[in-house]
């Protein structure tokens, strides 16, 4: 059994594959890592991305020193998967940016988008031949709305919706911070051959599918599938 674990800013996501089959999965506040797996869970190998920091490295470390198998953490290298990263220094790509991009490759097999919309937005630009491009980093939907929220002294952190033009101040917010990111995701997607395809994951990925076009479809496991593609390699992390 494999276990495949996306440790984000927000939210730790989680699942395990028996080598045909998801068999379960969930997540866990990144604050609070506490993993809820099957009793007598019987794991050969664990592949985890850690964006969050070594303190929650540590006590993933922890928790799961029952588990017969260590945890293996990905990072970033030059090639992995049939994947190439544009990074000079690849280390310093996230690593659940490249277990996204491996995944939308194998995915797609074409120049492809991968969104990953989470605490951070990121947007990353693949060949067909599996080049990583590179991309781009931006605050995420809610982010964005927090700061507003914070640094003015009447402007809501929630509600509202996507109208153009809106007439009333939540709209309008709401709208301003989806423009945003759509204004991302479309300049980098306009650098690929046009219909390329758009694989948007992460928790505000939803929140952005209906405005990304006909290309877009969500991907809610493309990190713990890519994490999984480097799982089932035979080279360990
Ligand atoms: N239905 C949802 N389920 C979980 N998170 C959601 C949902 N809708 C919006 N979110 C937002 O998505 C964020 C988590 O997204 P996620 O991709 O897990 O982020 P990260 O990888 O940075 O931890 C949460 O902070 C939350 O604000
Ligand atoms: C950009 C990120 C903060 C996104 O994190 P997330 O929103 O998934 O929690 C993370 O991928 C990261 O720390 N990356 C390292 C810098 C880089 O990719 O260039
Ligand atoms: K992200």
């Amino acid at each position: 059994m494999y276990l495949l674990i996306d440790a984000g800013n927000s939210r730790i996501k989680y699942a395990w594959h028996d080598s045909q089959h998801w068999l379960g999965h969930d997540s866990c506040s990144t604050d609070r890592p506490q993993l809820m797996l099957p009793p007598n869970l019987s794991v050969t190998r664990i592949v985890a991305s850690n964006v969050a920091g070594s303190a929650v490295a540590e006590a993933l470390q922890t928790e799961l020193t029952p588990l017969a198998a260590p945890i293996e953490w990905l990072k970033a290298s030059a090639e992995r998967c049939g994947v190439r990263c544009a990074y000079p220094d690849p280390a310093r790509l996230g690593a659940d940016r490249w277990a996204a991009v491996i995944a939308a490759w194998h995915r797609t097999r074409s120049d492809c988008l991968v969104v990953c919309a989470g605490t951070a937005t990121t947007v990353d630009l693949v060949r067909a031949d599996g080049q990583h491009l590179g991309g781009c980093i931006l605050p995420g939907l809610g982010l964005m709305r927090e700061s507003l929220a914070q640094s003015t002294a009447s402007l809501p952190e929630t509600g509202g919706e996507f109208r153009l033009p809106a007439i009333n101040t939540a709209d309008a917010i709401a709208t301003g911070c989806l423009l945003a990111q759509l204004g991302a995701i479309n300049a980098q997607h306009q650098q690929l051959s046009g219909a390329a395809p758009i694989l948007l994951t992460g928790g505000h990925a939803p929140a952005l599918l209906p405005l990304c076009g006909t290309q877009a479809s969500h991907q809610p496991t493309l990190i713990l599938d890519g994490l999984l593609q480097v799982a089932t390699s035979e080279l360990p992390c």
